[in-house]
């Protein structure tokens, strides 16, 4: 057992001849326990060089290794789902000199990525998207009448996700020759919540050979259950994988693998391991780790919850990336962690608020794509009073394109009724998120990953006034920088420079048009600025309004106003609702 991260690059003499699949293929299976030694250890290595996901790689060694030696990659598809457990993957599909440079500009990818290597045929980030490629993929085969395998490897935590269901579902329908390999560590990033989790467990603890209600669960859907086996131990894990491969027609293979396997910390503390920042040296002082932006939230929640008891927080899997973790402490009856189940946390929340409580949906701005029907129509139809407190808004950094909240504005200001607020620092964090809370609708605060300008904002029950704007500094340059979101004080000092008019506009929607009439009469250049895609987002909304205002009669954008329609006559909407604006 391994308890220390390697600072040195371990002695790996068997797995320095691995460039390829192909090279692991040609050893014989005795030596694959040496493999599994040597690309485990190879790995602490790596992620204690460069930072990144750990526990689920680590516990994906020998599962990684069976694979890549039974299949034959890169002909046969094999799929990670989520990814962040690829890294072994990449060691043995001619990554292996490159891991050093994982997730860093110019580097290898966080998770599989179809251009960065033929050996991963899907590119994941988001979870429970695996069973529904392979299956995309064994039916291609089954067209063009390729003999492949297609095999999607999904952990415990990602089956909990109704996307998975719906691929399962539809399988069954193809019959096609597709396996889906469970991986089960009964972790997700916390303990995995809710009722197939505990099922899964129970049914470990039997540790039966085979377990039968498992089985009962999967071969209701019209698969050929096998397990659970020990996806650490090779020698249960290669006959068992051979049989599966052997078979034709929908494979369910449910395996049990330690999270962090290997690495004394990390399998005694799997949630702390998920992933880790990359080792400091030794004689390096480290800086006091800053508050983030989802620490005031967990603050902020902890705070509102003392306050009023009609508040309850819901996360989808994220209890500790969104910082409820004392909230959940202080107020479990109140916290609601819906596993990977963004579309059923949002609904599950306008539930809850239309009977009596205030939910507040904390969710990061990429995995909110998820629930976005669900917001439209059971949330902001209804016009529930409802918070969504969106983190990771913006760049996140090494996660990269898949991770990246870039379009929540976009996608939520063309909705009716809804205010959008964009915090400078934390403490406008902080007033937004009680002014969302107390609004009489739908609101959404959007904050960035990390921390910002304002480490120590003050607890207070201060609203701010909807739609209004803020006024940083009175420029005599013309120009007016107009700021949505925690870049101000990336611009501050430029404005100065540049006697740029400087404002937060703190509000995406209402936009405080009032202001900006006043500014048009003094101004004669704007600059719109935030952490978003500029396609569809703040900048668009200032440039909406101000197409139409300063070219009032040269240019009128006539389409749905921002209301929601009722029902009537198709004819009777077109005529009423668009065309009477001519
Ligand atoms: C749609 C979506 N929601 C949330 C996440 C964040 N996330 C990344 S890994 C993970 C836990 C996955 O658990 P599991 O599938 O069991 O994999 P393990 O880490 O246990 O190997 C979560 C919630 C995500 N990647 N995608
Ligand atoms: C793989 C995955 O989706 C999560 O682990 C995600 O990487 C967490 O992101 P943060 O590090 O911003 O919490
Ligand atoms: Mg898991």
């Amino acid at each position: 057992m391994i308890t220390q991260i390697p600072t040195q690059k371990p002695n790996t003499p068997l797995l320095d001849n691995i460039h390829l699949p192909s090279d692991l293929r040609q050893l014989d299976e005795s030596q694959l326990i040496r493999v599994a030694a040597e690309l485990r250890s190879f790995l602490l290595y790596c992620v204690g060089q460069t930072g990144g996901h750990f526990g689920a790689g680590l516990g994906v060694i020998e599962l990684t290794i069976a694979l890549h030696y039974l299949l034959n990659t890169p002909s046969d598809h094999l799929i990670w789902d989520v990814g962040h457990q690829c890294y072994p993957h990449k060691i043995l599909t001619g990554r292996r000199e490159q891991m050093l440079s994982m997730r860093q500009q110019g580097g290898l990818a966080p998770f599989p990525k179809r251009d960065e290597s033929a050996y991963d045929c899907f590119g994941t980030g988001h979870s429970s998207t695996s069973i529904s490629a392979a299956l995309g993929m064994a039916v291609a085969d089954t067209l063009q009448g390729n003999h492949r395998h297609s095999v999607a490897v999904i952990g415990d935590g990602a089956m909990t996700a109704g996307m998975a269901f719906e691929a399962l579902n539809h399988a069954a329908h193809t019959q096609a020759n597709l396996l889906v390999i469970l991986n089960d560590n009964d972790m997700s990033i916390s303990p995995n919540e809710g009722g197939l989790a505990t099922y899964l467990a129970k049914n470990l603890k039997l540790k039966a050979r085979r377990s039968e209600t498992t089985a009962a669960l999967f071969e209701a859907l019209a698969f050929e259950y096998q397990g659970p086996v020990d996806g650490n131990d090779l020698d249960a894990l290669l006959p068992v994988l051979k049989t599966a491969l052997g078979k034709s027609g929908p494979q369910f293979l449910h395996i049990t693998t330690q999270k962090g396997k290997g690495f004394q910390p990390a399998e005694s503390d799997p949630v702390g391991y998920h992933a880790i920042t990359k080792l400091e040296p030794i004689n390096k002082v480290s800086k006091p780790k800053q508050p983030t932006f989802a620490n005031i939230f967990g603050r902020w929640i902890l705070a509102t919850a003392q306050k009023d008891q009609h508040l309850v927080g819901i996360t989808p899997a994220m209890k500790e990336g969104s910082d409820m973790v004392a909230f959940a402490k202080t107020y479990p009856q109140r916290f609601f962690d819906v596993a990977i189940a963004e579309q059923h946390a949002m609904t599950f929340a306008a539930g809850l608020a239309c009977n009596g409580m205030r939910p507040v949906v904390a969710i990061y701005s990429t995995f909110l794509q998820r629930a976005y029907d669900q917001l439209i129509h059971d949330v902001a139809i209804q016009n529930l009073d409802l918070l969504i407190a969106i983190d990771r808004a913006g760049l996140v950094g090494e996660d990269g394109a898949t991770h990246a909240g870039c379009f929540d504005i976009a996608a939520l200001r063309c909705l009716p009724n809804l205010i959008i607020m964009t915090p400078s620092d934390e403490q406008e964090q902080w007033l937004m998120l009680n002014t969302g809370y107390h609004y009489k609708g739908t609101a959404a605060v959007r904050y960035p990953r990390g921390s910002g300008s304002c480490l120590h904002p003050i607890t207070t029950d201060e609203q701010i006034p909807i739609g209004k704007a803020k006024l940083i500094r009175s420029g005599n340059s013309g120009t007016a920088l107009l700021n949505f979101g925690p870049l101000l004080s990336h611009v501050a000092d430029l404005a100065k420079e540049r006697d740029y008019t400087l404002i937060d506009m703190r509000f995406v929607k209402p936009l405080d048009t009032a202001l900006l009439s006043i500014l048009m009469e003094t101004h004669q250049q704007f600059i719109t600025l935030e952490d978003h895609a500029a396609q569809g987002g703040a900048g668009s909304t200032v440039a909406e309004w101000a197409a139409q205002t300063t070219w009032a009669g040269r240019l009128k954008i006539i389409g749905i106003p921002d209301l929601w329609v009722e029902h009537a006559s198709r004819s009777e909407q077109i005529a009423q609702q668009i065309i009477n604006q001519l």
